[in-house]
């Protein structure tokens, strides 16, 4: 396989175990790329997590001039308290749960106050430092070209999302959405969230409660899943009659204390890889290396 994908011999790359990884791999090519479809997180999976060794933000707005210093510190003091228990690999998802619902909502609450206008979105965009992972347009691409649909399952903010891909040129008719969206008043000005709130923990409800998009894919059971974290794992429990799942897992932080848990849930963990240089090598495979 590493002959057939020379990419998987990358130092980032880590698999425990290599065997099933080809077996699944032949297995979904063999099906062909018409019975594929690739459903991946957005925030630190398709973009990079760090850039000249500082941090990229993760939440977009959190250093936009949409929102006053007082919120930016207050959204930074959410991060510095829940971020550390997102990726506490001592604690259970169960007791984590509760925490995460209590930090989006308390995010939200913030931003809803800032009263922040539709219109100005795409310029906040503009001037963040969000970056997709190299390799980026291709990955789009190449998915588009081949007809193959592209699920981005986010529990950021769909609004914000749209707007990075759409300004990167790559928001393509292969292209759906699951996150938050954003909900505005008659004036364009930010009052809510729309419908039921996407965390980092609950995408398993989150796919089921979009039956009818999976319905519409129950043509391509085969799955390509990206992530980053263990809670993406479950974006694809809405796929209707699965047949194959390849599931890659960028490990960005942390890296020692979570290798193992990502080794026993992912097929392929990505190691502080800040590239989409393997999944595009995998979906070249898929499509027949054309
Ligand atoms: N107020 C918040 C809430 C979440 N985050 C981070 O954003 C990520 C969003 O989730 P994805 O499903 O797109 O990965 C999540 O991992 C949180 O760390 C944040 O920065 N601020």
């Amino acid at each position: 396989m590493n002959f057939v994908i020379p990419q998987l011999s990358n130092t980032s790359v880590c698999m425990k175990d290599p065997q099933r990884v080809r077996d699944i791999l032949e297995s979904m090519q063999k099906a062909g790329s018409n019975t594929l479809q690739v459903i991946s997180d957005f925030d630190m999976t398709l973009t990079r997590f760090a850039f000249n060794g500082k941090r990229c933000p993760t939440y977009i707005l959190d250093n936009s001039r949409l929102i006053n210093d007082e919120c930016k510190l207050k959204l930074k003091e959410l991060l510095n308290t829940y971020y550390p228990i997102e990726i506490d690999s001592t604690r259970s998802v169960e007791e984590k749960l509760p925490l995460m619902v209590e930090w989006w909502t308390k995010a939200h609450e913030l931003l809803i106050e800032q009263k922040i206008k539709k219109d100005a979105l795409a310029l906040a965009v503009r001037e963040s430092e969000a970056m997709l992972r190299d390799g980026y347009e291709f990955f789009f691409n190449h998915l588009h070209e081949h007809s193959i649909p592209l699920l981005i399952f986010s529990a950021g903010i769909g609004d914000i999302l749209e707007e990075v891909i759409r300004q990167a040129g790559v928001f393509h008719s292969n292209v759906n959405v699951f996150s938050n969206y954003m909900d505005f008043d008659e004036l364009g000005v930010l009052q809510a969230f729309k419908g039921e709130l996407i965390h980092i923990y609950n995408k398993r409800e989150g796919a089921l409660l979009n039956t009818g998009h999976f319905r519409e894919l129950r043509a391509r059971p085969n799955v390509l899943l990206l992530g980053d974290s263990l809670g993406d794992l479950t974006m694809a429990d809405g796929v209707q009659d699965m047949e194959n799942i390849l599931k890659i897992g960028f490990l960005n932080d942390k890296v020692e204390d979570r290798r193992q848990s990502y080794l026993d849930s992912y097929d392929i963990v990505l190691i502080k890889d800040e590239t989409l240089e393997v999944p595009n090598a995998i979906v070249r495979f898929l499509t027949g290396n054309e």
